[in-house]
C-alpha cells in the first residue's frame, strides 16, 4: 500500500487490545483496501528501555545469530525486521496457512500522535503509565482482523462471527540433562503453573488459574475440555472472547482474573445467534467448539514442535549464549559455586556454530512459546462455496466454517538471555519454597487432625 496514514485518518482507528510492545486498532471507516484490516503499532516505554532499540536494528552478535537471513539482518527498522522474521522464518515452521505476516504502511508522526490521543481513555491505566505508541516509526504493520472474517469488496458481511483469543504457554515439560539436580521440579511440574505461584506471590495476579497448557496440547478431548474450562473461569491474558469484533470476556488490553456471572450470561447472550442449543448450555457447546477446532485442525500440533526446538532449557542455552557474546557465564558462577559445574563445562567447550544453533532454536522457540491463536467462527449457511475449513459440533449437529491464526510471532532479542535464565531461577525458587511451606502446614494439619481424633 503506498497511501500514507495522515493526522485526518486517525479518527477511523479504535482500540482493540495492547500486550507488553505493541498496541492494536481496527478500523472503522469505508475505505475498501482497509475494511477488515487492523494496524499493529509498536509501543515504546515510558521510561527505560528494552527490546530491540538504539539506532541499529540488530546487535553485532544478532547479526551473527540470524546470518542465514540476510534479508532480515539488513532490515532498515525494526518493523521490517519483524515482519520478515515472521514471513520468512514463523511461516515457514507453523504454516503459511495459519501464519500472516501483514504489510508494512507508511503513517506520518502526527497520524500516531493522534491515534494514542483517542484510543488512550480505552487502554488500561497501567498500560498508560508503562509506555505509549513509538511516533518515531515511520511504518506500522497492516494486518487481517481475525476476529472477523474477510469482507467481500470492503463491505462487511452480515454473518455473525464469534473469535476466542488464546495464549498457550509452554505446552511440555523440559527434560533437558542440563537442568540442575536442584531444580528437578522443572520436570514435573508445568513452568505455567509454577509462574502463577509466582505471579501470586508478587500480586501480579488475584487468583491462581487452574489452566494446564498440557491438557490444552494432549490431544485428548476431555483433558481439552478440562484446560478450556479452566481458561473461562480464570483469563488473566492466556483467553478471550470477541463478538462481531468486540470484546465480551477477558481483559481488554490487558488480563482479567475471572470470570463473574454477569460475564458468564452475556456470553451465553452473544451465543444465541451462533450456537443452536438451550439458554445456559450454549456456552459449554462453544467450549466444545474450540476443542472439536483445534483437535481436527492439529494446529497446536504443530506450535508444540516447533516450542520443542527448546532441547536444551534455558539451563543449557545460557551456557551458549556467553559462548556467543564471549562474557563470563554467570550461570558457571553460580554453579561453581554450589560445587556443581562439570556436565556445564562441556557445552562451553562447542563451536561458535553450534552454540549459535541452541540459542537460535531457544529464541525461535520463546516467540511460539509466547505467542497467541485467535480462531474465528461462523455457523455455515445452507448454501457453502466457501474456502474455509468446518467443523461440526457433536452436540448440535451444527456446522461451523472457521478460520485459525496465529499472532504475536516477534521476534525475541538475544539480549534477553539473562533475563530468561534469571526468571526461570526466581520462578523454581519461589515454587519450592511456597510448595515446601503447603507441605509443611498440610502435614501439620494432618498430625493436628490425628491428635484430636485419638
Ligand atoms: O516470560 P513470560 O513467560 O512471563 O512471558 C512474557 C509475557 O508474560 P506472561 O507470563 O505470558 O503474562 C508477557 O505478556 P504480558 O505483557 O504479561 O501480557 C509478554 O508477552 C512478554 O513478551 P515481550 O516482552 O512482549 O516480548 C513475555 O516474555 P517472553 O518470555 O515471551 O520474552
Ligand atoms: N490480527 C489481529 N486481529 C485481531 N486482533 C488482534 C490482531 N493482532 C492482535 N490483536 C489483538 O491485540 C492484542 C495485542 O496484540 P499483540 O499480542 O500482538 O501485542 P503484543 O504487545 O505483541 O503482546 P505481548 O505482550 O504478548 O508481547 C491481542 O491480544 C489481540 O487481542
Ligand atoms: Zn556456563
Amino acid at each position: 500500500m503506498d497511501h500514507v496514514l495522515e493526522e485526518k485518518d486517525a479518527a477511523d482507528w479504535v482500540y482493540i487490545g495492547e500486550g507488553a510492545a505493541n498496541i492494536v486498532v481496527a478500523y472503522n471507516g469505508s475505505s475498501p483496501t482497509l475494511v477488515g484490516k487492523v494496524l499493529r503499532m509498536q509501543k515504546i516505554p515510558e521510561k527505560g528501555s528494552n527490546g530491540i532499540t538504539g539506532s541499529s536494528v540488530f546487535s553485532t552478535h544478532e547479526l551473527l545469530l540470524w546470518k542465514d537471513h540476510k534479508d532480515i539482518i539488513l532490515s532498515p527498522n525494526r518493523g521490517t525486521a519483524a515482519q520478515l522474521y515472521v514471513e520468512r522464518v514463523m511461516s515457514q515452521l507453523l504454516g503459511s496457512k495459519h501464519v500472516d505476516a501483514g504489510i508494512q504502511v507508511l503513517v506520518s508522526k502526527a497520524f500516531l500522535g493522534a491515534v494514542e490521543k483517542n484510543i488512550n481513555c480505552k487502554r488500561p491505566d497501567w498500560r498508560i503509565i508503562t509506555a505509549r505508541v513509538d511516533r518515531h516509526c515511520k511504518y506500522v504493520l497492516l494486518i487481517s482482523d481475525h476476529s472477523h472474517f474477510p469482507h467481500v469488496s470492503g463491505v462487511l458481511k452480515d454473518d455473525p462471527c464469534i473469535s476466542v483469543e488464546i495464549k498457550p504457554k509452554c505446552g511440555f515439560l523440559p527434560t533437558s540433562k542440563y537442568i540442575a539436580q536442584k531444580n528437578a521440579i522443572k520436570k514435573t511440574i508445568t513452568r505455567f503453573k509454577m509462574h502463577q505461584t509466582l505471579k501470586f506471590h508478587d500480586k501480579e495476579i488475584s487468583k491462581i488459574s487452574e489452566y494446564n497448557p498440557l491438557d490444552l496440547f494432549s490431544g485428548s478431548k476431555d483433558r481439552m475440555h478440562r484446560a478450556l474450562e479452566a481458561l473461562y473461569d480464570t483469563p488473566q491474558n492466556n483467553f478471550r472472547v470477541f463478538f462481531d469484533g468486540s470484546l465480551i470476556l477477558g481483559g481488554l488490553g490487558g488480563a482479567s482474573d475471572c470470570t463473574t456471572k454477569l460475564i458468564g450470561e452475556k456470553l451465553e447472550d452473544a451465543l444465541k445467534p451462533i450456537i443452536q442449543s438451550d439458554d445456559g448450555l450454549r456456552t459449554r457447546s462453544f467450549l466444545e467448539l474450540i476443542v472439536e477446532t483445534i483437535h481436527k485442525s492439529g494446529v497446536l500440533d504443530r506450535l508444540l514442535n516447533v516450542q520443542k526446538l527448546d532441547n536444551y532449557d534455558v539451563e543449557g542455552a545460557i551456557h551458549a549464549y556467553y559462548n556467543i557474546v564471549s562474557q563470563p557465564c554467570i550461570a558457571c558462577k553460580e554453579l561453581r559455586e554450589d560445587g556443581l559445574l562439570h556436565e556445564w563445562n562441556t557445552l562451553h567447550s562447542l563451536s561458535l556454530d553450534e552454540s549459535l544453533k541452541i540459542v537460535k532454536d531457544f529464541l525461535i522457540s520463546a516467540t511460539v512459546k509466547d505467542c497467541s491463536l485467535m480462531m474465528c467462527f461462523k455457523p455455515r449457511g445452507v448454501v457453502s462455496n466457501s474456502s474455509y475449513n468446518s467443523v461440526q459440533l457433536e452436540s448440535t449437529g451444527q456446522v461451523f466454517e472457521y478460520k485459525a491464526f496465529f499472532i504475536d510471532l516477534d521476534l525475541k532479542p538475544l539480549n534477553k538471555m539473562e533475563h530468561y535464565y534469571k526468571l526461570d531461577q526466581k520462578i523454581v525458587k519461589c515454587y519450592k519454597e511456597i510448595a515446601g511451606e503447603e507441605c509443611l502446614a498440610e502435614s501439620h494439619r494432618s498430625m493436628e487432625a490425628y491428635k484430636s481424633t485419638n
